[in-house]
């Protein structure tokens, strides 16, 4: 592999030669992209009148590598909005360089998407927080950044996006307040949170002395995607709203027995994978778009 920031980055050609190869293949103009998280590959079967495409045979993309993670980009409509999701997302653990993790969000954009929607599965930090909540993603601890490993590290491209792009905004208000209206409406009170995600490196999950100081540093769910991808699109001008399954409690106490896993992360997926689903579309419909492909 490349080092950090030179060749690993993918330059403004290849990503529009990957979106003008997929644009010549289907007649979906996307406005909303959509990212699913470990287990929650069923939102894309929400899509009609699908045309998908294996990762392995688009030019320039990287292959999925984790269970629960299918490896298709499906174009469709969401109540006649047009849509393209990532059955499958890319995660620093897989030994792929961070640029390469986030060019899908490039190529989002490239497609015409205006707003992206990310959901992940993440463990719970804060105590309130139960096993099949949804958490509302208002802000994240980028800490793979904190060393230098940001998506945006390397040449900038202007065509992209500015140099130093703000992320005080990153996560949009609007698109928020509508997760929570809708989550009322759908009768989903019980189990809306919101609150900050924390990213790591992984693929080792947290010891009980890692997750006790993500806590106290203000982190309410811990995982291993998803900020990236923020910082990524909203670099390039994109809408985001993300959203967390909590499909695990972090273990804080050493008297716990619990252990977190991979296969109880894609089971809690499948238990909340209609109220997800729910959410997602409804949310779809009622968004704003500039876009008159919508
Ligand atoms: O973030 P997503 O892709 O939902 O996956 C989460 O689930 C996996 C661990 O079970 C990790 O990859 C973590 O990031
Ligand atoms: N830690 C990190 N990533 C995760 C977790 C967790 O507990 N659960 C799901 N993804």
């Amino acid at each position: 592999e490349t080092p950090r920031g030179t060749s690993a980055m993918y330059s403004y050609e290849d990503c529009k030669a990957t979106a003008d190869w997929l644009l010549a293949q289907t007649s979906v103009r996307p406005v909303v992209g959509i990212v699913c998280g470990s287990g929650m590959g069923g939102l894309a079967d929400m899509l009609k009148d699908q045309v998908a495409f294996n990762y392995k045979d688009i030019p320039n993309f990287p292959q999925s590598t984790v269970h629960g993670h299918a490896g298709r980009l499906v174009f469709g409509t969401l109540k006649g909005r047009p849509c393209v999701c990532m059955q499958g997302r890319f995660h620093l653990y897989e030994g792929y360089a961070i640029q390469k993790i986030t060019l899908p969000m490039r190529i989002f954009s490239l497609l015409g998407v205006e707003t992206v929607i990310l959901t992940n599965a993440a463990g719970g930090l804060n105590q309130d927080f139960k096993v099949g909540d949804i958490m509302i993603m208002k802000d994240h601890i980028n800490m793979p950044g904190f060393a230098g490993n940001n998506p945006l590290a390397g040449a900038n491209d202007d065509r992209f996006g500015v140099r130093f792009p703000c992320m005080s905004d990153a996560y949009d208000r609007e698109l928020q307040q509508l997760a929570v209206d809708v989550g009322q409406e759908l009768g989903y009170g019980d189990f809306l949170r919101e609150g900050v995600y924390c990213v790591l490196g992984g693929p080792s999950f947290e010891t009980i002395a890692e997750c006790r100081m993500l806590h106290k540093l203000g982190a309410d769910a811990v995982g291993m995607s998803t900020a990236h991808e923020v910082i990524a699109a909203r670099h390039c001008g994109m809408r985001v709203f993300a959203l967390s399954l909590i499909t695990n409690k972090a273990v804080m106490d050493y008297d716990s027995e619990e252990k977190a896993n991979h296969e109880e992360v894609l089971e809690t997926g499948q238990h909340r994978a209609i109220q997800l689903e729910k959410l997602v579309s409804t949310m779809v419909t009622r968004m704003e778009y500039n876009n008159t492909n919508a």
